[in-house]
């Protein structure tokens, strides 16, 4: 079953047409990489997908919810599509261990002894539990991050979008995030959307790259297809540049 699907999206800024006729199926447990350079749309389209911006053409199907309609109720749709952020936006004068507790509390009602025991389970998983007590500010930009994942995921999401989740971290914190990442996507329920230039990590993760130019899907190829010949002129010139970075 799709969880994901563009069906001809346009989305514009004023004037600026920055999504254009964009088609895109994403299957429940998927794990999807979109790549493409600076300023080809990735960030605007992926957060069209929990509707942090609106489209103004086309459909756009999330977990079954209709984004494009004024009567979607957006926060139930938001409860099964977490995202990651660059800038974690953890909240600040909350410990590590609120900021995992918060959002389901407020929004799923969840048991509180039951939210502190998942919550302490996930920050495990991504390697805080020695952290739960510490503020934000007392956190590496790394463990920020980790701290960001483990809030999505205490809401059970079906599906986890990741925005350039690893580019404001230094070099040696990048790994830790994306080993995490790593484990998140062997959950063969989860679907997972990341915006990266780690190349390295889509090709050991995803199943499928997606690569973006102009506002325009311009490859939709399973990872070993795109990394062995990429189809489209501008995504070979892109890979070569990225490669020898
Ligand atoms: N709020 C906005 N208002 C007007 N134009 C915008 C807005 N947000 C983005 N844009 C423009 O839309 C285009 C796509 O931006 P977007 O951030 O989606 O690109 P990107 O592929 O994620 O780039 P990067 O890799 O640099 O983050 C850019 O030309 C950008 O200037």
């Amino acid at each position: 079953m799709s969880m994901i699907e563009f069906k001809n999206v346009e989305k514009y800024y004023g004037d600026f047409h920055a999504l254009k006729h964009v088609n895109l199926k994403i299957d429940e447990g998927e794990t999807v990489v979109l790549i493409g350079p600076s300023g080809s749309g990735k960030s605007t389209l992926i957060r069209t997908i929990n509707g942090l911006e609106e489209i103004q053409e086309g459909q756009l199907l999330v977990n079954g919810f209709d984004l494009h309609d004024p009567k979607t109720d957006m926060n139930r749709m938001r409860k099964n599509v977490g995202m990651v952020f660059q800038h974690f936006n953890l909240y600040d004068n909350k410990t590590t261990l609120e900021n995992v507790m918060l959002a389901p509390r407020l929004v799923l009602k969840r048991d509180e002894a039951e939210n502190k025991k998942i919550a302490m389970e996930l920050l495990e998983k991504v390697g805080l539990a020695d952290k739960a007590a510490n503020m934000p500010s007392e956190l590496s930009g790394g463990q920020k991050q980790r701290a960001a994942i483990a809030r999505s995921l205490a809401m059970r999401p079906k599906a986890l979008l990741f925005d350039e989740p690893t580019s404001a971290l230094d070099p040696e914190m990048v790994g830790d995030v994306l080993d995490v990442m790593r484990d998140i996507a062997k959950d063969s329920s989860m679907t997972m959307l990341v915006v990266t230039h780690e190349m390295s990590f889509a090709k050991a993760v995803a199943d499928r790259v997606i690569f973006m130019a102009d506002g325009e899907v311009l490859e939709d190829s399973t990872t070993r297809e795109f990394f062995e010949k990429p189809k489209e002129v501008r995504a070979q010139k892109f890979l070569s540049q990225v490669e020898h970075h």
